[in-house]
């Protein structure tokens, strides 16, 4: 079953693009990465998903239901943590949870507890004494205290510390193995890498790509570095199909490679080489490429 599906999503703030034609869908016990720099309309399409603002054309569901018409039934079974948090200072950790779960139709304390311990947040505090990325845990046991069926995360990280990241991490994973589908934001390639199953990766409101993680990473692309005996032409490779981000540093090349692998070996059995490397590109490299391509 498909939790979220988005059909032609678009958004116009007036005549500017927010999104255009968004189209992708994320399966039920999916941790979904969505990737693209800043602007590219990341939390245009999370917001259109909570209904928190109105398409211009096009729809989407949530568990099976529009996500307009069926708005506040469908919220109940969300959790959403978005980029940036903001709160009533004045009070506790615990009253403003407490006040957070009394929306929901069932006891949140033994969750709350957990998760708290989980991420190290101390509920006796008030909010006006946290540093930024205890306020942020503050927003992850809100976002998760009533043990939501789908969890949007809209940049989650920005603000927690290496170690606290992690832990975050964990804890997805693990509300994930009970059965949660998550939906990532992200401009943080590694941490999509790390986490998600699938990957959409969306550039000025519209998406390039949706693909399998592992797929980027291993089936597609090859990432070469090749040491010469002698300086060889910078034509040699950059003519051959398939070769992306071509550098040639006296007599060293490297590339990232996308195709029938035999291409390359064939150029490289008719020079002297000194070293060679072929390795995996990360999402970063392969992300690179189709920015590159599509620019
Ligand atoms: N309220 C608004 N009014 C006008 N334009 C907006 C508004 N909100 C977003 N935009 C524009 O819509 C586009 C998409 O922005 P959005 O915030 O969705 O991107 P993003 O991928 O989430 O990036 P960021 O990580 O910077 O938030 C941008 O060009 C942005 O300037």
């Amino acid at each position: 079953m498909n939790v979220i599906e988005l059909n032609n999503l678009t958004k116009m703030y007036g005549k500017a693009r927010g999104i255009t034609e968004v189209s992708f869908h994320v399966e039920e016990g999916e941790i979904f990465g969505f990737i693209g720099p800043n602007g590219a309309g990341k939390s245009t399409t999370i917001r259109l998903l909570l209904s928190l603002i109105y398409p211009t054309s096009g729809s989407a569901t949530i568990f099976g239901k529009d996500v307009v018409k069926h708005a506040p039934e469908i919220k109940k079974e969300i959790g959403y943590l978005p980029s940036e948090v903001f709160y009533y200072d004045n009070m506790k950790v615990i009253d403003l949870l407490k006040y957070s779960a009394s929306f929901y139709k069932k006891d949140c304390a033994k969750k709350i507890k957990e998760l708290a311990e989980m991420m190290e947040l101390d509920l006796t505090r008030k909010i006006d004494d946290l540093s930024l990325g205890n306020k942020k845990k503050v927003g992850i046991v809100q976002g998760l205290l009533h043990e939501p069926k789908l969890i949007i995360l809209d940049e989650p990280t920005s603000g927690l510390d290496p170690l606290m990241q992690q832990r975050f991490f964990e804890l997805l994973e693990n509300e994930n193995q009970k059965g949660a589908t998550i939906l990532f934001s992200s401009h943080i390639l590694s941490e999509v890498q790390r986490l998600c199953d699938r990957v959409a990766i969306i550039k000025e409101g519209k998406i390039v790509q949706v693909e399998k993680i592992r797929t980027l990473k291993e089936n597609n692309y090859k990432k070469f570095k090749i040491e010469t005996v002698s300086k060889v032409p910078d034509e040699l490779f950059s003519r051959l199909p398939g070769v992306n981000q071509l550098e040639v540093k006296g007599k060293t090349i490297s590339f990232i490679f996308r195709g029938n692998i035999n291409h390359i070996m064939q150029k490289i059995a008719g020079i002297e080489i000194a070293n060679l490397w072929v390795e995996e590109p990360d999402l970063e490299e392969i992300f690179m490429h189709f920015y590159q391509r599509e620019a």
